[in-house]
Formats: C-alpha cells, sequence, structure tokens
C-alpha cells in the first residue's frame, strides 16, 4: 500500500498527514509551531518542517509527497539561493501603500478604473497582501535588496524547493546548490502573486512580467515555473523522503492553502468553506475566473483546473486568541463565557479589526468595541461580541460571494477556530444556513496529500483525482439571530 504525505506550511505552524494512497486513510500525522510575527525568516518554516516530519515518525516510506501554504508571502532569493531578507506575509499590510500606488498607476490616475484593470488583468484588486506589493515595496524601502533578487518564490514553492535538496550555496541541507530555475509552483498559488493571469492560454494561465516589471522595475528574475495540477516537479532528496523506496518520493505541484483545503473537502460548485485559522475565509469553486472591481472578491485558481473564488480577512483565529488574553480564560472558558451571555450581546459589538483589513480593504484600521453599557460590562459579553465580530466579518464575505452570483448548496466550517463549540453555535446564527462540520481534520494538509495521491496516479498512467471521501460530521442548526448583524452593519464603517 503505497503512502502518500500532504504538508500544510500555514501561517501559525508546519502540519504533515501521511495517508495511504489508495483509501486516504489517515496513517501517522506530526506538527511544528512557525514563530509569530508577519515577517519570518524562511529557515524557520524548513526547521519546523524537519520536526513535524520526525513527529509524523519520517518520510522514508512515502511515494509521493506535496506541499500546501498560505499564499502570497514574498521569498526573495539572491543568485546563491539566499534569502534576501525575511518574507513578508500575507498579512503584512506595510505594502498598503505601495498596492495603492500600483492600483492607480494600471488606472492612469484613476483609481476605480485602475481596480477594474487589475482585477481583469489578475482576477484580485491589489491589496496589501498580494506579492505584487510587497515587491513594490521592496523596489521603494529596500531598493539594494531590490537589486539583489534573481527569483521570486511563494512559500509552498520555497519549501518544495528544499524538499528536493535545492538550497543555499554551500549549505549542507541542500546537496543539490541554488539551481533557481529547479523552482516551480502550481497555479493555485501563482494566481494569487498579482503577476499571473489563471485565466490565459485557455484556462492554463501565464505570467505578466510587464505587470512584474511595473511593480520591481524590471522583469529579469527567475519565477517558479507552472505545473500541471497531477505533474510531478522533481524527486525528493532521499536525506528529506522516500529514500527506501526504489525511485524515492514524487514531489506535486502543491498549492495555495485554500486550493489545498478545497482538494481536501473535494469541493464542487455550490459548495462554501468558511475556514477560520489565521485568516478568516470563505470560498467557493467555479468554473471561470471572475473580476471582482469592487475588491471583495479575490479571483484565485484552485489545484484542479477551475476558479476558486475566495473572501479573505485578517482577522480571525487570532480575534478569540486576544479575546483570551483579555478575558485571561483558555479555549474552553472562552467557549463557556460567550454560550452565557445572549445573541447581540446586549448591544455589546466589536468591529475585529486587531491587525487591520483586508476585506474590506482598511489596512490601517483598528479594532473597536461599540455599544458599551453598564449591563454588558461582563466577561460573558465580551466573549460573545469578540466571536460575533468575528463571525459578522465573514459573513460579510458569504454576503460578497452571493453577489456575484455564487450558488450555496452546502457550507462546511474549518480551520482552528471551527473547533470551538462557541463558534459552531454561533455560526448559524449569524449565517442563517445550516453548516456541516466536516470530520476533524487538517484539510489543507489532507488536499496535499490527495494531490501527492494523484500525482503518483498520473506517473503510472491513471489521470483521475484518487477518489477519496470527505464526511460531514455534524450538521449545525440554529434559529437565525438578525439583531447580530444589524448592530454589526451599524457601526463597521464607522471606523
Ligand atoms: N478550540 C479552539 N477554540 C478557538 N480557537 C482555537 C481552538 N483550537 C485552535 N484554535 C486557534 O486556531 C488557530 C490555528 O488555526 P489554523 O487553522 O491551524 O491556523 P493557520 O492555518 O492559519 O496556521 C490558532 O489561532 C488557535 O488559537
Ligand atoms: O491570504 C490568504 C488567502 O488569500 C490567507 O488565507 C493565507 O493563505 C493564509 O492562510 P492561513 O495560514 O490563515 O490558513
Amino acid at each position: 500500500m503505497p503512502l502518500v504525505a500532504g504538508v500544510d506550511t500555514s501561517t501559525q505552524s508546519c502540519k504533515i498527514v501521511i495517508r495511504s494512497a489508495e483509501t486516504g486513510e489517515l496513517v501517522r500525522s506530526g506538527s511544528a509551531k512557525h514563530p509569530d510575527g508577519t515577517e519570518v525568516d524562511p529557515s524557520h518554516w524548513w526547521a519546523a518542517f524537519q520536526e513535524a516530519a520526525r513527529a509524523a515518525g519520517g518520510l522514508d516510506d512515502v511515494a509521493a509527497i506535496a506541499v500546501g501554504g498560505q499564499q502570497h508571502g514574498l521569498v526573495a532569493l539572491d543568485p546563491d539561493g539566499n534569502v534576501i531578507r525575511p518574507a513578508l506575509l500575507w498579512n503584512d499590510t506595510r505594502s498598503a501603500q505601495a498596492a495603492r500606488d500600483l492600483v492607480a498607476e494600471l488606472g492612469s490616475g484613476d483609481a476605480e478604473a485602475g481596480a477594474q484593470a487589475w482585477a481583469d488583468a489578475v482576477g484580485s484588486v491589489l491589496v496589501a497582501s498580494l506579492t505584487i506589493t510587497k515587491l513594490r515595496w521592496l523596489r521603494d524601502a529596500e531598493p539594494e535588496n531590490a537589486a539583489r533578487v534573481a527569483a521570486v518564490a511563494l512559500p509552498h514553492d520555497w519549501l518544495s524547493w528544499r524538499i528536493a535538496g535545492y538550497g543555499p550555496a554551500g549549505d549542507p541541507s541542500a546537496p543539490l546548490g541554488p539551481d533557481l530555475t529547479a523552482l516551480f509552483t502550481d497555479r493555485s498559488d501563482a494566481s494569487g502573486t498579482g503577476y499571473f493571469d489563471a485565466s490565459a492560454i485557455g484556462g492554463m494561465g501565464e505570467y505578466r512580467p510587464d505587470l512584474l516589471s511595473l511593480a520591481l522595475g524590471r522583469d529579469d528574475v527567475v519565477l517558479p515555473r507552472v505545473l500541471e495540477p497531477s505533474e510531478a516537479g522533481g524527486v525528493a532528496h532521499p536525506s528529506v523522503a522516500g529514500s527506501s523506496l526504489d525511485g524515492g518520493a514524487l514531489i506535486g505541484p502543491g498549492a495555495g492553502d485554500n486550493a489545498g483545503a478545497s482538494l481536501g473537502l473535494g469541493m464542487e460548485p455550490g459548495d462554501i468553506a468558511i475556514s477560520i485559522g489565521t485568516s478568516g475565509v470563505v470560498s467557493a469553486v467555479a468554473p471561470d475566473r471572475t473580476a471582482d472591481g469592487s475588491g471583495a472578491i479575490n479571483g484565485f485558481a484552485d489545484a484542479t483546473g477551475n476558479s476558486l473564488m475566495l473572501a479573505v480577512t485578517l482577522n480571525a483565529a487570532r480575534v478569540l486568541d486576544a479575546a483570551r488574553t483579555v478575558l485571561d480564560v483558555d479555549f474552553a472558558g472562552l467557549a463557556d463565557l460567550a454560550l452565557s451571555a445572549p445573541a447581540g450581546s446586549d448591544g455589546l459589538v466589536l468591529v475585529p479589526y486587531l491587525e487591520g483589513e483586508r476585506t474590506p480593504n482598511r489596512p490601517d484600521a483598528t479594532g473597536t468595541l461599540h455599544g458599551l453599557r453598564l449591563k454588558n460590562q461582563t466577561p460573558a459579553h465580551v466573549a460573545r461580541a469578540y466571536i460575533e465580530g468575528m463571525l459578522c466579518g465573514l459573513a460579510d464575505g458569504l454576503d460578497a460571494l452571493r453577489a456575484q452570483g455564487v450558488p450555496i448548496e452546502r457550507v462546511m466550517l474549518i480551520g482552528g477556530a471551527a473547533q470551538s463549540p462557541a463558534v459552531q453555535a454561533i455560526a448559524p446564527q449569524i449565517f442563517g444556513l445550516p453548516i456541516g462540520i466536516p470530520e476533524p481534520g487538517e484539510y489543507v494538509a489532507d488536499g496535499a496529500a490527495r494531490q501527492a495521491a494523484w500525482v503518483l496516479a498520473a506517473a503510472s498512467g491513471d489521470g483521475a483525482v484518487p477518489a477519496w471521501s470527505t464526511t460531514i460530521a455534524t450538521t449545525l442548526e440554529a434559529d437565525p439571530a438578525p439583531v447580530i448583524r444589524a448592530q454589526y452593519a451599524a457601526v463597521r464603517d464607522l471606523v
């Protein structure tokens, strides 16, 4: 029974699952933490990957591996394969002005025309999260670093490259050295860069060197080769994976984490995933790439050849982490408190922009508590207001998908904070829909593992995505509580 490994190199941690390629059955798993911060030296991702692999019992027996990862982060490499500066992550908002500048420039000074022009060109209106804005920021703020850039990779591309045995010249953990042309990626993660049009060439996509050049001032940099959804990008170095098997472990193209989750869940048109990790994401697969000039929806690609429409917030699970700090309670304590307060928290409303916000695009905003009254000054009301505010941001995202005509037939809740009983109880009140909780799992890593199984099958002539099943363990239902969204809508735009 061949085994495959799926990796999720996410914002907060690295998770690895090892599954049967045939049935998808979970065999082993492991994880390790990443450091906090919105810029991170990628060497921490490599160390966490190795620690997670050890915790998962090693990778010597896996026949294929694929990496899903946090999207958009800028990994800039010099000609010797060195990381030029710590990677700027998707949630680093210092490139907000660069985003505004690039939007205005493509619109010849007209921001609205520029927004639509970017949406038409690459599927998304630029905000600080997208890689291209970080390249412009680098050009403006650190020109000496910008001048050294020889290749630009995303977090998952870089980790796949390291797994293949490449890396900085002279680094013993990179025996194949710094061959930048060995970098590869997939259509889903490339679609989040801002310099890749996933709809070009019959939907296979192509880079837009003109847009890259607009941002960086030149386009003579290596960009990772974009692989087909089930194409192997190389073979894992035997010191990392597959050493006990003839031919070693194939490396799949990988995916952006949201596309990975979509593959892990087996999403089809009509399915909606709501993910509450570091980011809050509402996503749907669709046949064609969208071009939403309002910026509410990103028109990315999925990992199978379809499009992936996303509404993404910067403030999700960490809002609950903040509530735990404020109230000095653990996860269970926070949930107990929140569930003991009434729907709507007696008028207490959190607008949760603790890290600025991306949807809506308010990179410099801060969070606000509104509606303070004597009767709602209790830990229970505060706990509930934090959870309600965070979920209202996601409900606005679902409305934005609805406004694009997306069919909503099945809604699934995933991500770290989806485990909270309070989130599970309050979400259906706010969304006004039944919400399915899939069996507990690491759906990004699971999607990567499913891709690895697909790559393995394709290598022996079978082109079909392996038919692994996802089971909905529980369906949450509740009477809608429209007061929660109504009072949130009344204060959201005051900040
Ligand atoms: N039971 C829980 N209740 C609320 N939040 C939780 C719970 N368990 C984990 N989390 C939160 O989930 C987050 C991690 O989720 P995850 O989906 O792994 O994030 P990411 O993929 O962005 O690294 C952390 O902020 C953590 O505090
Ligand atoms: O920026 C986006 C999607 O556009 C985020 O969803 C990142 O991809 C980070 O994901 P998590 O680490 O929160 O899962």
